[in-house]
């Protein structure tokens, strides 16, 4: 099965990646809306216990425990949020660059290309949502880069696909833009189990699961940093996603992100400034960490509602 390139060859991608190229900038674009967002959005869960992780394995703060391995899938946007969010993606398609990374072609940093994208997950109502699915405070990644992507599948020509992986980042929101009956194949799996189970494991494992993501708006919340997943070869049709990466403050020091994980996307130098606004220390989490993300202030107190 096709995997992420790890040591030496990772290395490689770092040394080989660049820093992704800003847009030209999305004049006439829609604008965002707040109540684009479904407030009360939820859906199934399965906590991390359930992908073998031991509940010492678990960050707690607060009287809560960090256990929620994957939600959904759930609509996070109304429909007519949808059709903009879609309309805002297929306009920075030309943006789009190559990596053999993880994802073949993608958008990386869409939110500082299109504002709307980029008032869309600094809105308060979307960052409470996305929050209160998950059960912690949640706030746009300090690490500015990997933020906000978008991927582009078409099912002709060499096929492009999202290798096996699991993310840097602890918490994933994935929204399908694309209509399932658009496109064949493209269909998010996942390896229910630890990720350090994933080494033995072959295509007919019985742990390999499919999160049913065909519905236009489909979206899944991923604990992305403890779960293996990949997205089979589209063979027909195009497909294509936003994958919004959030960020517990409280939590910072769990981060799962690695220096050479995210310079093997971005090279070294762009991830300089950002590894500082992630590891440099903090007096107040919630406050220091949303003036770095350059987002609004998401507390424990506001995920109780
Ligand atoms: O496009 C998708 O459905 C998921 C992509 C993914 O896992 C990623 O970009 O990290
Ligand atoms: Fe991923």
């Amino acid at each position: 099965m096709p995997r992420t390139a790890t040591g030496v060859d990772q290395l490689l991608h770092a040394v080989r990646a660049r820093r992704p190229r800003r847009g030209p900038g999305q004049s006439g674009e829609p604008r965002w809306r707040g109540d684009y967002v479904v407030r009360d959005a939820a859906g199934p869960r399965v906590s991390l216990q359930e992908f073998g992780y031991a509940s010492r394995e678990l960050g707690r703060a607060h009287g809560r425990v960090d256990d929620t391995a994957l939600v959904g899938p759930f609509q996070l946007l109304t429909p007519e949020g949808l059709d903009c969010l879609a309309e805002v993606c297929d306009r920075l398609e030309p943006a789009a660059g190559t990596s053999r990374f993880i994802a073949t072609r993608r958008v990386r940093s869409a939110d500082l290309m299109s504002p709307f994208i980029n008032n869309m997950i600094r809105d308060r109502a979307f960052l409470l949502t996305c929050s209160r699915i998950v059960g912690v405070p949640l706030i746009p990644h300090p690490l500015r880069i990997p933020t906000v992507q978008i991927n582009y599948s078409e099912g002709h020509g060499r096929p492009e696909i999202v290798r096996w992986h699991h993310d840097g980042m602890d918490y994933v929101f994935t929204i399908q833009l694309s209509d399932g009956d658009c496109y064949d194949g493209g269909r998010f799996t996942y390896f229910q189990g630890r990720t350090g189970e994933f080494d033995d494991v072959t295509e007919h494992d019985p742990r390999i699961r499919e999160a049913d993501c065909r519905a236009r708006g489909a979206t899944l919340f991923l604990h992305g940093s403890r779960i293996f997943h990949a997205v089979t070869p589209v063979t027909r049709g195009r497909r294509v996603t936003l994958v919004v990466s959030l960020f517990c403050p409280y939590f910072a020091r769990r981060d799962s992100n690695t220096f050479w994980h995210l310079a093997g996307d971005d090279g070294i130098l762009a991830t300089l400034p950002n590894w500082l606004r992630l590891k440099w220390p903090v007096e107040d989490a919630a406050m220091d960490f949303a003036l770095r993300a350059g987002s609004p202030v998401v507390t424990w107190e506001d995920v109780r509602g």
